[in-house]
């Protein structure tokens, strides 16, 4: 494929590094780092609160929980600055040092090691890339310095030098803040950590360094290597200026403008890029002298910049390296310069202000900031949509005329890339449009809480490292040899530092007090705190510069103003997508609190009906004791009775006594005072039972059946007795227990050997008096015995033991056994019909028509206090119920063997 000629055609992919920050010893103890390095080039990020790896199941954010970045390089937390700097930004100084332009910048949250990657720590072998790359320049350029009788100038130019740029750094005329804090700060950077490292050069050129400093703060550009003028109270005091008692020392600074690089100094780029004016540079001799400098720089950055948060980086601060190459065989020809740029930027920490609740000034300041970056991303975004147009047009190329495409008619086409939105972007514009190569390094602490913000880093590099820079040589310029100050182009004024006495600055300025802590830092000074006001003063106004600006200046001052207009807009519209998203961000989180609110109230509810559902089956459970206990399932709850049920009462043993009592519903005690409340007492007993209660509700169909049928079962005759006033009746509150045993023994044990019925299940008319039934059958002579196998069989055996033991002890309750009839026949009757009642209850009407429940025995109620007996075990139903049968069978064979005698 043929290369059109161009910019756009000579491609060189940009690198984006990654740096993982290692845990620091005394911040808190992690849980686990969100990044897991899958291999050298490639990371995979997860979010911690995450449903997959946190309880919680509702994240306040639309960022993906998992996504795998790739990047040139993933630096893991142990690597070594030495090794860091070798790989990321040796390659850019060995370009710059043969006239390549170069950016470097680190890009994170707060905190997550880009100061530590620029400038380094304190410790040994710590240096940052900055202090290393001066090194290295100085090490590789050793003997081959220039006279510097050229400077460069704005972006591309060059000048014949100023005597002044010579001196040396630290003789700025005006006291520098450095002479008033200089004591104060101790920028670690001990001489013995320098980088030996040497890169090879060509030999024929002479080389001369030049420094300069400058930030991007509140979206204005300052100077950091201008001398800071301090304002005495005491005007006539012009010696060095202290802050009295009680008043801060006040400092102030002015912001620089920007301005187009002219059209003269032979930029090749179809797009000026824009230069700082008035900014400062310095020539270096040696490394040492340029760490100086950025160490006034940084101390500068630190006083100015210390309004909200001493220990974060608030401002974009941009060290600019120039190096100016000339042959040695054309020393007096300034047409053989070469000038190159390295630019090495430390970007503020993109601020949370949803997390951190900032307001006023701090809101500002952070608004600012992400507004920097936010448009540094646009710009990347933007032109890497104009690099996709620009290839598919190359892709079509052959369609135009002679089988060539037209640039013009591609570069119509492309979208503007918003560079004038931010000053950030205005100062690297003539990176991304020019000349240059550009590294980014993103620092990433993975154990920082703010995972979008990390991951919302990480998408930016994944954006910035599609966007392609064009490479080309540095221009050489012709440099007309005229004296100093009178310049080829346009000369820019000298924004030098200002005073409160300066009368343009009133209009312009933004005061604030700045509270410096000057720590011991264990190197035995006391640590202490000086307050400085510092005055910063916007740029001047474009018409205060206008004789500056050069004829070929493409801005016009419509265009300009529309653009100011898109701005303002853009800036309005970015205001509203912050305020939308603290919005969203603040939604999700109630919603997430209401969620939250009510599963938690539903959680309360299912507790509380489990605890009720306890509750029930815990009084039904006690409801079956107190039964197994009144049929003497557990031990013989009546030991002396006065059961008149069965004939053979009097004759039968003690215990003989017990079963059959046992097989008797209680009733109230004789004589214990209480019969009158009788029923109530009894129906409140049976309440307690929580099946009892549903039964009652259920109104089962077969019950309702039952019910029915006992109505007209007519009273048995009244039954030999040795109690007198014992009578038997049935018992109103006892309903429910009475009917399932009713239902069992009338169904169960209702029939004889010859099938005839001997109880009642239709009515009155079926019913046959237990007396006669010997007579009606005297071959029936029931063997109680035999019959305990058949209740048992129709015990579901599949059931729990202490289930069947109930059902079996609920059967067995429902028998009694009576011997009558002339032939002492042995008759089982279901007794659960009859109850015990006192004589001053009333009985149903159709009780008392009969007349005769008044001659039914009473029997004696027992009295059971819950929770005074013994826990029912499985094992102790089992012995009761083996206890149970082997009594009845006693009792059976004993009755048989006196009845078989008589
Ligand atoms: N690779 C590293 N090895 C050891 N310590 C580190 C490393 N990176 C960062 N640190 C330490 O982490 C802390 C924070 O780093 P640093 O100040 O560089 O963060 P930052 O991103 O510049 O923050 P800000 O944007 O707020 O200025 C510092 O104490 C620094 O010494």
């Amino acid at each position: 494929m043929k290369r059109s000629k161009g910019w756009f055609t000579m491609l060189i992919v940009r690198k984006a590094y990654l740096r993982i920050r290692p845990h620091l010893g005394e911040e808190e103890s992690p849980s686990s780092p969100y990044l897991t390095p899958l291999s050298d080039t490639s990371v995979r990020m997860t979010d911690p609160q995450d449903p997959q790896h946190s309880r919680s199941r509702y994240r306040p954010s639309t960022v993906q929980p998992s996504s795998i970045y790739t990047f040139s390089h993933v630096f893991l937390p142990n690597t070594t600055q030495s090794d860091f700097f070798t790989k990321t930004t040796l390659p850019l100084v060995r370009d710059a040092l043969q006239g390549q332009n170069g950016l470097l910048f680190t890009y994170g949250v707060t905190n997550s090691g880009k100061t530590y990657t620029v400038q380094g720590g304190t410790e040994e072998g710590t240096a940052g890339i900055l202090p290393r790359t001066l090194d290295v320049i100085f090490n590789s350029i050793e003997g081959l310095h220039g006279d510097g009788k050229y400077r460069p100038v704005r972006l591309h130019g060059i000048e014949p030098s100023d005597p002044t740029d010579l001196k040396p750094p630290h003789v700025i005329p005006e006291p520098s803040l450095a002479q008033v804090l200089g004591s104060l700060d101790n920028p670690a950077e001990p001489e013995f950590d320098i980088d030996p490292t040497i890169v090879k050069v060509d030999r024929n050129y002479e080389y001369t360094i030049w420094i300069s400093y400058a930030e991007v703060y509140n979206e204005k550009v300052y100077d950091l290597l201008a001398s800071v003028k301090g304002e005495s109270n005491n005007p006539e005091d012009s010696s060095f200026p202290r802050p009295l008692a009680g008043k801060p020392l006040l400092l102030s600074r002015q912001a620089l403008p920007l301005r187009p690089s002219p059209a003269s100094d032979g930029n090749d780029s179809d797009i000026n890029g824009k230069y700082i004016a008035g900014l400062r540079q310095f020539r270096v001799h040696s490394a040492f002298q340029a760490k100086a400098l950025v160490k006034l720089g940084q101390l500068h950055r630190r006083v100015f910049g210390t309004l909200a948060n001493r220990e974060s980086s608030r401002s974009h601060g941009m060290v600019i390296i120039k190096i100016v190459k000339g042959h040695r065989g054309e020393k007096d020809d300034p047409t053989s310069l070469q000038v190159s740029r390295l630019t090495l930027i430390d970007l503020a920490g993109s601020e949370r202000t949803k997390h951190t609740h900032t307001t006023g000034d701090r809101l500002k300041e952070a608004g600012n900031i992400n507004k920097s970056l936010m448009v540094l991303g646009q710009c990347m975004e933007v032109m890497r949509s104009n690099q996709r147009k620009i290839a598919l047009s190359l892709s079509h190329e052959g369609t135009g005329k002679d089988g060539r495409v037209d640039t013009r008619d591609v570069k119509k086409g492309l979208a503007l890339v918003p560079f004038r939105h931010s000053k950030l972007t205005e100062v690297l514009m003539d990176y991304f449009v020019g000349d240059a190569r550009a590294v980014m390094i993103v620092n990433v602490n993975p154990y920082d809480t703010g995972y979008d913000e990390n991951s919302h880093v990480m998408k930016f590099a994944a954006l910035a490292r599609e966007v392609y820079i064009t490479p080309a040589p540095a221009p050489v310029r012709r440099v007309p040899t005229i004296g100093p100050g009178k310049l080829q182009g346009t000369k820019i004024k000298e924004v030098g530092p200002l005073t409160l006495k300066d009368p343009e600055i009133a209009p312009h300025t933004s005061r604030r007090k700045v509270t410096i802590s000057i720590a011991g830092h264990g190197n035995g000074k006391k640590a202490s705190e000086a307050i400085l006001e510092v005055l910063e003063q916007d740029e001047p106004a474009d018409g205060q510069d206008e004789a500056n600006l050069s004829d070929d200046d493409p801005i016009s001052p419509l265009i300009d103003a529309l653009f100011d207009e898109v701005a303002d807009l853009r800036m309005q519209l970015f205001e509203a997508e912050m305020r939308c998203a603290v919005i969203e961000a603040e939604t999700r989180e109630e919603v997430m609190h209401e969620m939250e609110e009510r599963m938690r109230s539903i959680e309360q509810m299912y507790s509380r009906r489990l605890m009720t559902e306890l509750e029930q089956n815990e009084m039904k459970t006690d409801a079956k004791i107190d039964m197994l206990h009144q049929s003497g399932l557990f031990g013989s709850p009546v030991k002396k009775s006065h059961l008149d049920v069965v004939d053979v009462g009097n004759s039968l043993s003690e215990e003989e006594q017990d079963v059959e009592l046992s097989l008797i519903e209680y009733g109230p005690a004789e004589g214990s005072g209480d019969e009158s409340d009788f029923s109530s007492r009894d129906s409140r007993s049976l309440s307690m039972s929580p099946l009892a209660g549903k039964q009652k509700k259920q109104n089962h169909p077969v019950k309702e059946s039952i019910v029915e049928k006992r109505r007209f079962i007519p009273d048995p005759p009244m039954l030999p007795s040795d109690t007198e006033d014992a009578q038997l009746t049935e018992t109103e509150g006892d309903d429910d227990l009475s009917i399932a045993l009713t239902e069992v023994a009338t169904s169960e044990v209702g029939e004889d050997e010859s099938g005839d019925e001997y109880t009642s299940e239709s009515g009155e008319d079926d019913w046959v008096p237990p007396s006669t039934l010997g007579n009606k059958t005297p071959k029936a002579k029931a063997n109680v015995v035999s019959l305990l196998p058949e209740i048992t069989n129709h015990v579901p055996k599949s059931l729990p033991k202490n289930l069947q033991a109930s059902i079996l002890a609920q059967q067995m309750d429902g028998l009694s056994l009576q011997a009558s009839g002339p032939d002492d026949s042995v008759v089982i009757v279901p007794v659960k019909k009859f109850r015990a009642r006192p004589e001053s209850v009333n009985v149903d009407e159709d009780e008392d028509k009969d007349g005769e429940e008044s001659q039914l025995p009473i029997v004696k109620k027992k009295k059971r206090q819950l929770g005074k007996n013994p826990v029912v075990t499985a094992e102790g139903i089992d012995m009761a119920t083996y206890a149970v049968e082997k009594r009845v069978e006693k009792t059976a064979a004993r009755m048989i063997r006196r009845l078989g005698g008589n």
